[in-house]
């Protein structure tokens, strides 16, 4: 048995699992599915995930980490756990270093619980990382050279935007509650409130990967839906476009540009003038797939956009990248 260090992207919506030397060898959603008269863990990950919204009364399917922090402790240090011993099967890891990800405006008591869950699931030191910085570094940026480069991170749970430079955050803002979470909410009242229809989560967020674009006239597809009939408590089917979408997702998406526009608006004039040249780059699953979010970004901000290669693996590439150089950063990380 030897310890390897291992890198962590504890996602709201996905956890992915990066071992030194090996890449990342776990890539679940975050899901638990539990029964609510035992406590007991029945299902954690995909299978979980099949679950939400069919279960039946005494088995509850879980999202254990809202917001892009933890909202049941005990549920999340459950999931690690059954994660980690999953990727360990062969006992090759022992007490490993974790570093793990998180949003930049989490408090310290927020951060204390990260920890915590993580130690008590095998870690033997558990380091924390700002999330943007992570993901700059996996879409391939040197953040480390004395020059501006922009992210934008969206996820399921959070936005994270940030100016880096000289390997740390020049200017950030994090928005919690503002990711594709949101955006499937935002669906599903948009539904209610036009079709008088009822839709499920997993039903909205497919809404949102089959046909949704932010930027007016970039996506013309529509898909046939099925709900509940809020009147006559009947299944209905419906036909749902891209334009409806986009008008569904307009405000949220406006805050996003906003806190972009705010975070430009605080960044010192050199390192303006480098994302000028270099563009801001878009990682997450919640944005850089959400089609249109480039072009719009890139129109209202007056800047080049570039989408990440498999922004939804950018964090965990980015944490195997900073474990290479681990005893390096060790003393400048939390
Ligand atoms: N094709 C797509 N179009 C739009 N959104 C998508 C698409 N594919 C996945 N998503 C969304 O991406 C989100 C998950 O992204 P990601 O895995 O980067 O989040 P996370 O790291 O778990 O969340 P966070 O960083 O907020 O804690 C989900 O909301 C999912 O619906």
């Amino acid at each position: 048995m030897f310890s390897r260090d291992i890198g962590i992207d504890l996602g709201t919506a996905n956890v992915l699992i990066h071992v030194k030397g090996k890449g990342i060898v776990l890539d679940e959603p975050s899901v638990v599915a539990m029964d609510r008269n035992t406590g007991k863990v029945l299902e954690v990950g995909e299978e979980a995930r099949k679950m939400v919204g069919r279960t039946p009364g005494n088995i509850e399917a879980i999202r254990p980490l809202k917001d892009g922090v933890i909202a049941d402790f005990d549920v999340t240090e459950a999931m690690l756990k059954y994660f980690i011993n999953k990727i360990n099967v062969k006992g090759f890891l022992s007490k490993p270093r974790m570093l793990i990800c998180c949003p930049t405006n989490i408090t310290k008591v927020e951060q204390k619980a990260i920890k915590e869950a993580a130690e008590k699931s095998g870690g033997k030191k558990v380091y924390l990382e700002e999330e943007p910085k992570v993901a700059a570094i996996g879409a391939g940026m040197d953040i480390f050279q004395p020059s501006g480069n922009m992210v934008v991170d969206i996820g399921g749970g959070t936005t994270d935007i940030a100016v880096l430079s000289m390997g740390d955050i020049v200017t950030a803002q994090s928005i919690k509650m503002a990711g594709g979470d949101k955006f499937d909410a935002e669906i599903l009242q948009y539904v209610k409130r036009k079709y008088k229809l009822l839709i499920g989560e997993r039903t909205s967020e497919d809404i949102k990967i089959n046909v949704a674009t932010v930027f007016k006239g970039a996506r013309n597809e529509s898909i046939d839906i099925r709900g509940r009939d809020m009147v006559s408590g009947l299944p209905r089917t419906i036909t749902i476009h891209s334009a409806e979408i986009e008008e569904a997702l307009r405000e949220s998406i406006s805050l996003i540009v906003l806190s972009a526009k705010s975070v430009l608006e605080k960044t010192p004039p050199e390192l303006s003038a480098d994302i000028i040249d270099r563009g801001v780059i878009l990682t997450g699953g919640g944005g850089a797939l959400l089609n249109g979010l480039d072009q719009l970004l890139a129109e209202e901000l007056k800047v080049p956009v570039l989408l990440a290669d498999e922004p939804m693996s950018c964090v965990a590439k980015g944490t195997g990248i900073m474990l290479d150089n681990i005893d390096k950063l060790e003393r400048s990380i939390v």
